[in-house]
């Protein structure tokens, strides 16, 4: 029987993800054994937000907040327990063979290749799953063999390929059907710092050449930095926030960190209201101060005057700092 899909009775509109007060609980026997009591696990707990075509969106949250089931139910495997979600217009579970045809999913920890296959093999098993007519299986091979560097480990079993080799591969894998939706959990998990720039690099141009929607999850704050336009965060099931990470900074940690280096021992330092001393060794002094109390140029005017003072440089928090006091912030 095909596929029911929803696609031609709704009007089409740019937005590629929505997700409408979705639902989902688990049911799990206490103990674990088959006897006993049962009890529900509440981890989704009635979440909503959007991604419009063509935007990179990161969805991050601490360990259990709910994301992989979030994930499951957009990839069309779990059915959540009430809600709705459409991916360009066709629900995930339901229509779930025109679903995956338009969708590509990496999974960090798990692979879609075959281990005791080679990377070759690999993709054709999938491009005749996905039906990808031949000669637009070789285009895309060839295309994605070159941009993620593949060339080399072709005849490699899946098996053999490094950690960093595997994930290009299973991007690949997950492409080759030119998906609109990409939806990435945890790409860079376990790759070295080469290997996290070259999937970031990627998935850039991914959005940029071919105006790719992705929803990113991962707990590797400089991917976020360095794709994400806007980040949704969830906790406990429910969504803490969704707005552009620079949003989220200024709300959760506006201060900023100013570093003085000194040609000899630093003097005692008086400070205006809003700035504090929080580390000194024999050459520097950090200050961290809140702009909105002392604005850096009046900060920098005031140390300025100082014996022996040779270099100031003003930074902000790591982005680890911001999303740890987030959770902090929201953690009950
Ligand atoms: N199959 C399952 N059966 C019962 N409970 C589950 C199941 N899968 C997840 N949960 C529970 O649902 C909640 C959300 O889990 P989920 O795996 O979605 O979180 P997550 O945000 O992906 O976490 P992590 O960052 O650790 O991967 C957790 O409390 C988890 O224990």
């Amino acid at each position: 029987m095909p596929a029911r899909t929803t696609r031609e009775s709704l009007p089409s509109h740019p937005t590629a993800i929505d997700v409408e007060n979705l639902r989902k609980t688990y049911r799990i026997r206490e103990g674990g054994g088959w006897r006993g009591k049962t009890r529900e696990i509440t981890a989704l707990d009635g979440i909503s937000f959007s991604v419009p075509a063509g935007e990179i969106a990161g969805f991050i949250g601490p360990n259990g907040a709910g994301k992989s089931t979030a994930i499951k139910i957009l990839s069309g495997i779990l059915r959540p327990s009430s809600g709705m979600v459409r991916v360009g217009n066709l629900v995930p579970w339901r229509d779930r063979i025109a679903h995956v045809a338009r969708i590509g999913v990496v999974f960090g920890q798990r692979t879609q290749l075959w281990w005791d296959l080679s990377v070759a093999e690999g993709l054709k098993l999938l491009g005749d799953i996905y039906n990808v007519e031949p000669a637009r299986f070789a285009r895309n091979k060839a295309r994605l063999a070159e941009a993620l560097d593949l060339g080399g480990i072709m005849d490699q079993s899946v098996r053999q390929l490094s950690l960093g080799q595997r994930m290009r591969a299973e991007i690949a894998a997950a492409l080759l059907h030119d998906p609109e939706v990409l939806i990435l959990d945890e790409p860079t998990i376990g790759l070295d710092a080469p290997s996290k720039l070259a999937v970031r690099a990627f998935v850039r141009s991914l959005r940029d050449e071919r105006g790719t929607t992705v929803l990113l999850t991962t707990h590797d704050m400089h991917d976020i930095e360095a794709l994400a336009e806007r980040v949704i965060v969830i906790g406990h099931g429910r969504i803490l926030a969704d707005s552009p990470f620079e949003a989220l900074r200024a709300t959760t940690l506006s201060e900023r960190i100013l570093e003085a280096d000194f040609a000899e021992t630093p003097p005692p330092l008086t400070l205006p209201e809003g700035a504090t001393e929080t580390q000194r060794s024999p050459r520097s002094v950090t200050i961290t101060f809140d702009p909105r109390r002392i604005p850096a140029p009046a900060l920098v005017a005031h140390l300025n005057t100082l014996p022996g003072l040779d270099d100031l440089r003003i930074g902000r928090p790591a982005i680890e700092e911001i999303i740890t006091r987030f959770y902090a912030d929201h953690a009950s």
